[in-house]
């Protein structure tokens, strides 16, 4: 029997108590929906006569654009009004970017699965150059993570930084109004929205380390609603899933639930995995780099051991003296 034929039949068993329809909360930026209306997709086809209905919301991190991420709370701004649908019931499920969502959850919540990943890597777009490699000196790149800019300060320490806000549609109105020569994006996020012929350069990772969770979506419900986890588990990609808990340990170890300068990436070949990870400072003047193998099933602590790796030959005093300066603000 294929995977999606034993759900379904477990689905059927439950008779007159299968609930007839599923709520999606999800933020209205673009992406957000495309997202939010992919995993509509999927549950439709699994389950015919089930009505999936989107709940549309606009977030904090939504509504604040004039000021850096990191300076006003970090990434959970863009996830905590979709959890306050679910916890409250208005809601069933929230599809998140897994590099969006935060290590810890709020109680009775959890993720359900995490589905195949689009490309992880970085997208180069610019309307005037083919690649990072051929920008000019002084060029003006656009970008607001500072995983991304101190991997770019590093390797082109002649490059101005510029700090970049908004949704995928407003941050590419601002370098074609001429704001910027370049601007890095998620690759996933323009193949989702159609915009392929925007990417100049997937950015390898040796050039560019993804962020953990980058490319994959997650989602997320309440812990006891037993028959959503059912429902979802299909939507389960294991490689994906094996790949993306290893990162998010690193994370998690390294806290690096605010906008930290910390990227981290993980390969499957059979089932072994390769995860690297880095923590740079700010100013893109010290880089700590590290790498680890080792088998799947311990992707969690593999995760772990090398974020204490990193810790102990730098990354605590970079992340100290950020945290720090967080906390003075
Ligand atoms: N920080 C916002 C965000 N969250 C997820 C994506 C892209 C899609 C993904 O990584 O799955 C983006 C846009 C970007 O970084 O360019």
């Amino acid at each position: 029997m294929k995977k999606s034929e034993r759900y379904l039949s477990i689905y059927k068993s439950l008779g007159d108590e299968v609930k007839d329809k599923i709520v999606i909360a999800t933020r209205e930026s673009q992406l957000a929906l495309w997202q939010a209306n992919n995993v509509k997709a999927q549950l439709e086809s699994l389950y015919p006569d089930m009505k999936v209905e989107l709940l549309g919301m606009t977030t904090k991190g939504d509504q604040i654009l004039d000021s850096p991420l990191s300076k006003i709370g970090g990434k959970g701004l863009f996830v905590k009004e979709l959890e306050n649908a679910l916890t409250e019931g208005r809601a069933d499920i929230a599809v998140h970017s897994m590099k969006d969502v935060p290590m810890a959850f709020p109680e009775g919540l959890g993720l359900a699965v995490i589905c195949e990943r689009e490309d992880p890597s970085d997208a180069f777009v610019s309307n005037k150059v083919e690649s990072l490699d051929q920008l000019p000196s002084g060029a003006v790149v656009g970008t607001s993570s500072l995983r991304r800019s101190c991997q770019l300060r590093m390797k082109r320490p002649d490059l101005i930084i510029k700090d970049l806000r908004g949704n995928v549609n407003t941050r590419l109105r601002k370098m074609d109004d001429g704001e910027y020569d370049a601007i890095i994006l998620a690759t996933a996020g323009l193949v989702r929205l159609e915009m392929l012929d925007r990417i100049r350069q997937r950015i390898p990772a040796e050039t560019s380390l993804p962020a953990g969770g980058q490319g994959a979506m997650g989602i997320e419900c309440r812990s006891d609603d037993v028959q959503t986890i059912n429902l979802l588990a299909p939507l389960q990609h294991e490689e994906t899933a094996i790949r993306v808990t290893a990162e998010r340990a690193v994370n998690e170890r390294l806290n690096g639930g605010c906008q930290a300068p910390i990227a981290c990436f993980a390969i499957l070949t059979g089932d072994s995995i390769w995860l690297r990870g880095l923590v740079g400072s700010p100013d893109g003047k010290t880089m700590i780099e590290g790498e680890i193998r080792g088998h799947k099933d311990d992707a969690k602590s593999l995760g772990v051991q090398l974020a204490d790796d990193l810790l102990a030959r730098g990354a605590d005093i970079i992340l100290d003296a950020l945290y720090n300066e967080e906390n003075s603000n």
